[in-house]
């Protein structure tokens, strides 16, 4: 027992060393995905054989009942704070839980088609991202893309004055296309809304939420959680965030992940493995892609009524909703289980999420959350790209008489840049957008400009490329130079090559084929050979081949 007890804290150490790898910065991770593939897929072995070794074992863990919770909770969940649903003001309570049924309703939360240890799977969870237009939130390969939520003030007083007048109305979304297109050039964005009234009040009441955990999620006292969970007058009749001396009162949460599940609807739940917690809608994490040590805000909601109607013994409450938690790198500390009731709130604060890992325990009810974060978006807007894009083009020039274009410098780490940015646009942006499908677009159309005008710079990256192979293949070119050339198209056109097999696997696997035409996979951009508007095909080998045997030659 004890041996084996030492190799699951190794594995455990491993296992987290794993997760920080995966932070790194996309281009490096996406070179990286292959190792981290054969990595994961090891640990998912050790992780069979160590859970045989342990047998029947569990590690303990606690709940509010058991003696020594508390505690627990204090010496080793510092930074996990409980919000009583009466922390919140009602009508805020009212609004987000509208917005979340009608999302719901509309059919804007689904399943992630994610890959986990270089295999696809779809994730229990039916998700939507919301938050600031034109950001991202990139997690198990998948990088979601925001239903943008409505923060123009000018909009929210009309609304609140009631009725709005047709001219006002339009004011008001000018107002919002302005807002929308922030930093991504003036007067670029159309002023017309992205989605309807409904869906425009839905993100609304979540940017309303947003806004309440961005002022209240370091407002509390650390040890408030201990309170609160013994005596929940704690937070009763104190809706407005207070602020707790030395901390920063403020955090930038700039996405919200809702999430919905239906337990009922769902037959194959994984067993919590370690501690023996129970069924888990969420497995073991730490949330990626998040600024370091910042904080996560999570709204609780359980669809109680659901229940009622359902009938049965009405006595018995139906079991709610749980988090789990426990420290990473370290099986010695016991586990820890919150119960969280409708409209409860939970915050995992400074560190929490580095030092620790979290799950989602089902309970009977179907139940959304909607978790906010700070996500880490230095490579993740749409500004961004547009930015990346536009150096990469810069190294183009066209002629103004003949229209013909040509390179401008040829320096390897020029041409290197460009390339890199290409396949950055194509693999982190283009394929990932499309492979959700047209899920984005049916309800809400922020993104389909932006992207139209993403394909057409990946377009002109592809002349480009095709400017970078004509140079290494110029006779007529000094052969030190056709070497340097050479030597930076091959890694990129390899990786290009690369990723662009394991999207069309992607798309082509047997669980996007289960997918309704409207959400099913799009392997786009894709071309067939000898397509006249195509510069290079879309199957590189062969030029992959022309680039290996010049570099043999020079
Ligand atoms: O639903 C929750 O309480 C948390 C979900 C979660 O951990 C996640 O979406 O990363
Ligand atoms: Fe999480």
């Amino acid at each position: 027992m004890r041996k084996s007890r030492t190799r699951l804290k190794r594995f455990a150490q491993n296992l987290d060393m794993s997760e920080h790898i995966h932070k790194s910065h996309v281009r490096v991770c996406m070179r990286r995905v292959g190792r981290m593939d054969a990595l994961r897929m090891s640990h998912s072995r050790q992780r069979q054989r160590l859970l045989q070794e342990l047998g029947g074992q569990r590690i303990p863990f606690l709940s509010p009942s058991d003696p020594g919770f508390q505690e627990l909770w204090k010496s080793s969940y510092p930074g996990l704070v409980l919000r009583r649903a009466d922390a919140l003001p009602p009508d805020l309570h009212a609004r987000v839980q509208a917005a979340l049924c009608s999302l719901h309703g509309r059919g804007c939360l689904l399943r992630d088609l994610v890959r986990v240890r270089g295999r696809d799977v779809f994730t229990a969870v039916s998700r939507a991202l919301l938050g600031l237009p034109g950001h991202t939130y990139r997690y198990l390969n998948t990088r979601l893309f925001t239903i943008p939520w409505h923060c123009g003030e000018e909009e929210q007083e009309e609304e609140e004055k009631g009725g709005v007048p047709k001219e006002e109305e339009q004011k008001a979304q000018k107002h919002e296309g302005e807002v929308q297109g922030q930093g991504q050039g003036a007067g670029e964005r159309k002023a017309e809304a992205c989605c309807d009234q409904e869906l425009r009040a839905a993100c609304k009441a979540l940017w309303e939420l947003n806004r309440f955990f961005c002022e209240d999620v370091n407002c509390r006292e650390a040890g408030d959680h201990g309170r609160d969970v013994e005596d929940p007058q704690v937070s009763e009749g104190s809706p407005q965030p207070q602020c707790s001396k030395g901390s920063p009162c403020t955090a930038q949460f700039n996405v919200t992940l809702l999430n919905y599940m239906d337990p009922a609807t769902m037959d194959q739940l994984k067993e919590e493995p370690y501690y023996g917690m129970g069924k888990m809608a969420v497995g073991w994490h730490h949330d990626e892609n998040l600024v370091p040590s910042s904080s996560v805000a999570v709204y609780n909601y359980s669809c109680q009524d659901d229940k009622v109607e359902g009938g049965g013994s009405e006595d018995v409450a139906p079991a709610s909703w749980r988090v789990g938690l426990k420290v990473a790198w370290d099986i010695n500390t016991p586990g820890l289980v919150l119960p969280l009731q409708s409209g409860d709130c939970y915050y995992m604060r400074d560190d929490l999420n580095r030092t620790h890992q979290h799950c989602v325990l089902a309970g009977e009810m179907s139940r959304f959350s909607s978790t906010h974060r700070v996500a880490e978006c230095s490579t993740g807007t749409l500004e961004y790209i547009r930015r990346r894009c536009k150096e990469a083009l810069d190294n183009v020039s066209t002629d103004p008489d003949t229209g013909c274009k040509s390179l401008r410098s040829l320096s390897p780490s020029t041409l290197q840049l460009s390339e890199e940015v290409h396949n950055e646009v194509e693999f982190e942006w283009l394929r990932q957008y499309w492979f959700q499908g047209r899920r984005y677009s049916r309800f809400c159309n922020w993104w389909n400009k932006p992207m139209e005008q993403l394909e057409e710079v990946w377009k002109e990256m592809e002349s480009l490329t095709q400017l970078t192979l004509a140079v290494a293949e110029d006779d007529g070119c000094e052969e030190q130079r056709r070497k340097e050339v050479a030597e930076t198209l091959l890694p990129t056109l390899t990786e290009r090559q690369q990723h662009r097999l394991t999207w069309k696997e992607r798309c082509e696997s047997r669980l996007a084929q289960t997918l309704p035409p409207e959400e099913a996979p799009v392997n786009r951009p894709y071309w067939c050979d000898g397509d006249p508007s195509m510069p290079l095909p879309f199957d590189l080998t062969d030029i992959i081949s022309r680039v290996e045997s010049l570099l043999w030659k020079l």
